[in-house]
């Protein structure tokens, strides 16, 4: 049952405490009730998801993220060296379904030697991509779009699920001058532009059209579609509005700590939660550092600093962050078929609103994130490949992601927009606490192009990104760039990067698994945190490091997974 008011929970003992009712978290607590016989409690930091519009209506979604929203963290990142130590908002999603509840919906699984270095870096086959690929499946409904139009050679049936809980479609709307244009380019430009039929094969390079997390024209997201259908379960309550603090009861067990006890705050009162079988940390790449450190879980050193006594030296918590970056590009175009036309317009906007209200037809049904995508390796030749190693997981992986869009997000005029992504960072950063305060927002650092191997490889990627537009089918089309990026040197392009990219959201790695044993890592590969007992991260802080792919798809692998893993140990 979902409770709003703490005073309405009928216990404060349960089998399985998940904090975090996320991406992730909604998972594992579907599937751990699958059981009759246990009994499973989601502490929420945020608010519900249902009846919220935004969450819904594909297209509304970056209305999320805007600065002070109830349904994000509202987080800002440390000011950032690598680009000109701006500070720079990271949202995280503060409702039920997490991020996955506020993200941009793109459905990517990421590059069959992502999962394949997981495997390596963990000394566990069971990340390999061979073994995680029945966990895509499992996830996955795969439905027709919005508006039924014939899919056929824009994806490939036979790699899709097609009874999991998250709807996956293609784009439901059509932008036919765009689209052709995109799909036309890599018929011309075959050699740097290959046409990929389906990007979620585990061989991710070429160009293709986007797959997103939506069905019938709406988000489908972990609590829609783990949790709404399963809330009724007798054994599963899930509170809001429940932040956590630290876990708490530290006894001894075979020899290792275990937390027998998790304290979060209602309101403005402190209650405790007794889990009796495992606590389960699915807060995401913040919050789980967060409620491992305020528990004396991390650097000794540094929670002696901030008063915070040790129950395990454990270094490496919140360390090992890694992100994607990424920039935008947009040009006019000689047409007013664009997403613009829409935004700019309250009776075309309204118009577009009711379609979607009375079919769930209409713009409305994709999110503004694009019609397409295309992943793309750096050459070989690279000069910056003599000084660096190339971090790429191998040669199927990409560098870059380009993301392609119908609209320029502008207040007049008609725009298309290329944003690119390097997907392949160096830089490694990390979230730590700013205070012994255990709700006082951390800090956030994902280094952003600090190694100046990333600036020179998304410098790189950008020129191979106006390429694009090169191609013979863009002219008449294509007016002048918002800024004129092709006319400069790779030093200018550079700092124009440092001014003006953002970080992709994508942050993995703060309680990164390794192999069982090492003295680095956070995780287990079987998700335990390391030297405590009944204690496991399952959320998308254990990826080691961030696959070339938005990672949702790769978060939820990791709880189904990780859920398989919790139902081993206890049955
Ligand atoms: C704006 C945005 C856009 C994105 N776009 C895409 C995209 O288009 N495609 C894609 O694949 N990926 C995208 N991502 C990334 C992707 O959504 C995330 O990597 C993934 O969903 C993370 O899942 P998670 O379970 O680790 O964490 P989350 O989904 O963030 O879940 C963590 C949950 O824990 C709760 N929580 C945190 N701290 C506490 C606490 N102390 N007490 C109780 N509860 C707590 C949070 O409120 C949240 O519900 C995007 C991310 C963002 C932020």
């Amino acid at each position: 049952k979902l409770y709003d008011d703490v005073a309405d929970l009928p216990s404060l003992e349960y089998d399985f405490v998940v904090i975090g009712g996320g991406t992730a978290g909604n998972v594992v607590a579907s599937r751990l009730t699958e059981n009759p016989n246990v009994s499973v409690l989601v502490l929420e930091a945020g608010l519900g998801n249902e009846g919220v519009i935004d969450a819904e209506v594909p297209f509304f979604g970056s209305e999320l993220v805007s600065p002070d929203n109830p349904y994000s963290w509202n987080y800002t990142t440390t000011p950032q060296t690598g680009l000109n130590d701006r500070v720079l908002e990271y949202g995280r999603g503060h409702l039920l379904g997490g991020c996955s509840s506020h993200n941009g919906m793109v459905y990517t699984r990421g590059a069959a030697d992502d999962f394949n270095r997981y495997a390596k870096l963990t000394g566990d086959e069971g990340w390999s991509w061979n073994r995680i690929f029945p966990y895509f499946l499992k996830n996955e409904k795969w439905t027709p779009p919005a508006d039924q139009h014939d899919t056929h050679g824009q994806f490939n049936p036979a790699i899709h699920g097609k009874d999991g809980p998250i709807s996956v479609s293609l784009t439901g709307y059509p932008w036919p001058e765009f689209q052709h244009r995109v799909i036309q380019t890599t018929k011309e430009l075959p050699d740097d532009f290959p046409f990929n039929l389906d990007m979620n094969s585990g061989h991710p390079l070429g160009i293709g059209w986007l797959q997103s997390t939506i069905g019938h024209g709406e988000r489908s997201s972990s609590a829609t579609g783990y949790l709404e259908p399963r809330i009724t379960r007798p054994n599963l309550d899930v509170l809001l509005h429940a932040q956590v603090s630290k876990l708490v009861n530290v006894t001894q067990r075979g020899g290792s700590p275990s937390f027998g006890g998790v304290q979060f705050r209602y309101g403005t009162s402190l209650f405790i939660v007794k889990a009796s079988k495992e606590i389960i940390l699915s807060a995401g790449v913040i919050g789980t550092p967060q409620i491992l450190l305020n528990s004396g879980i991390g650097d000794h050193n540094a929670l002696k600093e901030l008063g915070i006594p040790t129950v395990l030296n454990l270094p490496s918590v919140g360390k090992n962050a890694s992100e994607h970056t990424y920039f935008g590009m947009s040009w006019a175009v000689n047409s007013n078929q664009t997403a613009d036309s829409i935004t700019q317009n309250v009776t075309l906007f309204n118009e577009a609103f009711t379609e979607w209200k009375t079919s769930r037809t209409g713009p409305f049904v994709d999110p503004e994130s694009g019609t397409h995508a295309g992943w793309l390796r750096l050459s070989a030749n690279f000069s910056a490949f003599n000084v660096y190693a190339d971090p790429s997981p191998g040669p199927g992986a990409p560098h870059f992601e380009i993301l392609f869009l119908p609209t320029g997000f502008a207040t007049v005029g008609h725009f298309i927009s290329l944003f690119i992504g390097f997907v392949s960072p160096v830089s490694r950063g990390s979230v730590a606490l700013s205070s012994s305060d255990p709700f006082a927002a951390p800090l956030i650092d994902p280094a952003l192009l600090n190694s100046e191997f990333d600036a020179l490889a998304l410098t790189e990627g950008i020129q191979l990104a106006l390429k694009f537009v090169t191609a013979p089918v863009w002219r008449g089309y294509l007016g002048a760039p918002t800024i004129d990026l092709a006319a400069m040197s790779p030093a200018e392009l550079t700092a124009n990067i440092r001014a003006n990219a953002a970080p992709g959201l994508h942050m993995v790695g703060t309680a990164g698994m390794s192999p069982r044993g090492a003295h680095y890592g956070v995780v287990d590969p079987d998700l335990r945190v390391k030297g405590i007992a009944r204690l496991r991260v399952i959320d998308a802080s254990v990826l080691p490091i961030v696959p070339a792919a938005h990672t949702q798809a790769a978060t939820y692998v990791v709880a189904e997974r990780g859920a398989d893993l919790v139902k081993q140990t206890w049955t």
